[in-house]
């Protein structure tokens, strides 16, 4: 587990993620996110694969779900290969009553918006602490370093606090897994998160920011051990 969320109750991600890998059928592609409450989805997916013989593919969405999904036993594909999943598991920072989400803690929210598009079905666990009536953190942003400068006067004139996300054991900048910089944007209370989704990519420079519009199902892992889903 990371620095970033070591100190979270697993308890609830624990019950959150393999409450929504119940969801993962025989013959399915998968996309895995990446964070801790999704790595109890792809342990229990890795657990079906080697102890029933479930037969699936999954599609990872950064160089941590990798390594997880490689390690839990998982035979991996492509969006090359398979351009269509039929599900995709991910974990958020906040999620709100519109099931409106802030991705990119773990800076992966590029390739996770990408494969959570590409899947029929998106399905994010959390824990309580993420759930939220409105979005008020900040939104991680990926830039090309390039475009730093550019961006972070583009993100102020919209209200926007950008700050770069500094790496911890690494002097300057947080790099990617696709070779960019994040700046982490506060805009306070995000009234209408379509808005704000639309006026940041239009940004030059700007790769994909952590704004998700398309989650189907949310998966609420609760202290008691129980799960709470609920649809959009
Ligand atoms: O968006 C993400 C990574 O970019 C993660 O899914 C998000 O940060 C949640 O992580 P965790 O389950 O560890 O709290």
């Amino acid at each position: 587990m990371t620095e970033r969320n070591k100190s979270a109750d697993s308890a609830e991600k624990r019950a959150a993620g393999i409450a929504a890998s119940r969801a993962v059928e025989p013959g399915m592609v998968v996309g895995l996110g990446t964070g801790s409450t999704v790595a109890y989805a792809i342990r229990e997916l890795g657990r079906r694969v080697r102890e029933e013989g479930l037969e699936i593919l999954g599609v990872v969405t950064s160089y941590q779900s990798e390594m997880l999904a490689i390690e839990a036993g998982i035979p991996l594909t492509t969006l090359a290969q398979h351009p269509e999943l039929d599900i995709a598991i991910d974990g958020a920072d906040q999620i709100d009553s519109n099931l409106y989400a802030i991705k990119g803690g773990g800076a992966a929210h590029t390739r996770e918006k990408i494969v959570s598009i590409s899947a029929k079905r998106f399905l994010v666990v959390a824990d309580e602490s993420k759930t939220s009536l409105q979005l008020d953190k900040a939104v991680p942003v990926e830039v090309l370093p390039f475009a730093k400068e550019l961006v972070t006067k583009k993100i102020r004139n919209l209200g926007g606090k950008p700050e770069l996300r500094l790496a911890l054991r690494k002097d300057g900048p947080v790099i990617t897994d696709n070779g960019n910089f994040i700046l982490d944007s506060s805009f306070c209370v995000i009234n209408d998160p379509e808005s704000l989704a639309l006026k940041l990519s239009t940004i030059p420079g700007v790769i994909e920011h952590g704004i998700f519009s398309n989650v189907d199902e949310l998966y609420i892992g609760k202290k008691d051990g129980s799960v709470e889903i609920v649809k959009k």
